[in-house]
């Protein structure tokens, strides 16, 4: 962090300092946000920079002196900056080591998120391990993850190994990769057990969980959590059941366009998870998974006031679209600088 305006160069000296964790005496951390000087380094794709960095983000947070600056992934990151943060979500492993390296080298600089804690999240198996772990339950609710079961290769023997795992039709099969492609978001329901042999491995099979057609989407800002309500898969009957005999392709189905905040839909279906309940899931998420930025796909089983089901997280999802994203993100990064600020004062 540099800073900048009334300050003596002594004052300018140490909080630096203390924000890159070198060893000199500190004075207290920059007074006002006009006098703080926040560089955030991002390696976005193209469509996040569209999404993610909003004019209204980058006005609101150059008024609080925070600086978006784009990295350059053809030059070395130590030529670049200095950063105090990095923000990224781009998935190829060369540029996971880059980061891994810089981390190594520069302590100071804080990498949101770790690449190796963000790969737990690009396999649908691993991603939902630790909800599954966690074994949340309290007065207000129960949160789980469907049963499912990984399929690697060789598609005739899917209803044998479903049959041998007791996994109840219909089933929703989802590619075991999420790489960005808009490939690992093709999904499929598969109604009966003889259109098993046409999905296409590897894919995780999800029993899936009627629940009114409303999803949660729960999205995380380190400790800051928001929740919106998008349309989802309707629920499925028996009827639905006896009369669907091939695999039913669905595209996105709760993208942003599927927004059902003001949605006329049944107040018992529509009404949120408890906030406590969020909370501590929040809580824990982050703690064991290890990371700050990310989002959490909820549904609730319909008839089932209490029960919730954990079906998809995301690693840096579209921000953009919470409302009040540009105020709860500067808020987020300015604490950043502001715990490091604390923990060299306290020594920790
Ligand atoms: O896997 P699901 O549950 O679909 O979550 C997606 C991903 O996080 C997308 O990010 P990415 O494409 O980087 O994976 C994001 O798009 P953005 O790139 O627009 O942020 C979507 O935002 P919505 O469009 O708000 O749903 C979000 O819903
Ligand atoms: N087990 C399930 N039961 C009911 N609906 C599901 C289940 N899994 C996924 N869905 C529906 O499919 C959509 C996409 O699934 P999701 O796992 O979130 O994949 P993606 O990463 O592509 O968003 C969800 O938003 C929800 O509408
Ligand atoms: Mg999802
Ligand atoms: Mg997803």
């Amino acid at each position: 962090m540099r800073v900048h305006g009334e300050v003596s160069d002594d004052e300018v000296a140490a909080a630096a300092a203390a924000v890159a964790g070198d060893q000199v005496p500190l004075s207290p951390p920059p007074a006002s946000a006009a006098q703080l000087r926040l560089v955030v380094g991002y390696a976005l794709t193209k469509k996040k920079v569209k999404s993610f960095l909003q004019p209204k983000l980058l006005a609101l947070a150059r008024k609080k002196g925070i600086h978006f600056i784009s990295i350059d992934e053809t030059l070395p990151l130590s030529e670049q900056g200095p950063f105090d943060i990095i923000l990224h979500k781009l998935t190829n492993k060369e540029w996971q080591q880059v980061l891994e390296d810089y981390r190594e080298e520069h302590p100071e600089v804080t990498v949101l998120d770790p690449p190796n804690a963000i790969q737990h999240l690009h396999n649908r198996q691993s991603m939902l391990q630790e909800v599954a772990d966690l074994n949340l339950s309290n007065g207000y609710g129960e949160v789980c993850t469907p049963r499912q079961l990984v399929i690697m290769k060789d598609p005739s023997s899917i209803p044998d190994a479903v049959a041998k795992a007791g996994l109840t039709l219909p089933l929703v099969a989802k590619p075991l990769v999420v790489d960005g492609t808009s490939k690992s978001h093709e999904l499929s329901l598969a109604y009966v057990e003889a259109s098993l042999p046409l999905l296409d491995p590897p894919l995780v099979l999800q029993e899936f969980v009627n629940h009114g057609g409303i999803l949660f989407k729960v999205y995380i800002v380190g400790e800051t959590i928001r929740v919106v309500r998008r349309f989802s898969l309707p629920d499925v009957n028996t009827y639905d059941l006896g009369n669907n005999d091939g695999i039913f392709r669905f595209p996105r189905v709760s993208c942003a366009t599927n927004n059902a905040e003001d949605a006329n839909v049944d107040p018992c279906i529509a009404e949120l998870p408890p906030k406590p309940l969020l909370e501590k899931l929040g809580k824990e998420l982050r703690r064991r998974l290890g990371l700050r930025l990310f989002n959490i796909d909820i549904i609730r089983e319909h008839g089932r006031k209490d029960r919730y089901y954990v079906i998809d997280i995301n690693y840096f999802p579209g921000y953009g679209k919470m409302p009040g994203y540009e105020h709860i993100f500067t808020d987020f990064l300015l604490s950043l600088v502001q715990c490091k600020y604390k923990r060299r004062l306290s020594g920790s």
